[in-house]
């Protein structure tokens, strides 16, 4: 016999951390976490806006597959210099190449939103953040790349750690930047009418 998932049941597709302590930080608290693995190559002459979409909604569809009657969150967060989408950096070289091209420079934080309802319908939006990082010497980018918590992190960089000394204004959502825009993902699930377990009222008997 399979039970029925509760109305308000909410399943985080990721795997990022902080994409769980974003969400519960506005008294979210997902009843489970089901990460979606794919592959994030951007398409050829694909744009960052269009990048962040898509990849939200194929994480969405993916993990509400394993999760009928759900709802399924997921999320993708794209930064980007131009029409260039820059990597999750991996490497050294690879982050020290991205603060190279965001140093003195305004760049974009796309944060792509999807979420699946129980009826099987996707709502989706996507996020735009403004960021100026400020003029970086040789000395702020190696210390910097010492830190390490450039590590997997959209444009090689961590708006909620050390990166913050780094940067000198930002335009938008401050969520968005660190994983998942909160005032965005907020109206869309009071939209549906998801209630937070916590918030919901206690059953008479
Ligand atoms: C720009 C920026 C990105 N990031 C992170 C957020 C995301 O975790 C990561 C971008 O990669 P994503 O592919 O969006 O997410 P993920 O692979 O970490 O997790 P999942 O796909 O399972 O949900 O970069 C920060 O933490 N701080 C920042 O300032």
């Amino acid at each position: 016999m399979t039970v029925a998932p509760a109305p308000n049941t909410l399943v985080l597709a990721s795997a990022s951390p902080r994409r769980l302590d974003l969400l519960r930080q506005i008294g979210i608290d997902p009843a489970s976490i089901d990460p979606a693995d794919l592959d994030e190559t951007p398409l050829r002459d694909e744009l960052p806006a269009r990048h962040a979409a898509r990849l939200a909604a194929e994480k969405a569809a993916l993990v509400a597959a394993r999760h009928a009657g759900s709802h399924v969150l997921a999320a993708d967060t794209v930064v980007a210099c131009g029409r260039r989408i820059l990597p999750k950096a991996e490497t050294e070289q690879q982050a020290r190449a991205c603060l190279k091209l965001l140093s003195g420079r305004r760049h974009r934080v796309f944060g792509g939103v999807a979420l699946v309802l129980p009826d099987g319908r996707t709502l989706d939006r996507v996020v735009q953040t403004a960021v100026t990082f400020k003029v970086l010497s040789h000395e702020e980018t190696e210390d910097y790349i010492a830190s390490n918590e450039w590590h997997g992190k959209a444009g090689g960089y961590a708006i909620q750690g050390r990166a913050a000394a780094l940067i000198r204004w930002i335009g938008g959502s401050y969520s968005n930047v660190v994983g998942l825009p909160l005032f965005e993902v907020s109206n869309m699930l009071r939209g549906v009418g998801f209630v937070p377990a916590a918030a919901q009222s206690p059953t008479l008997s």
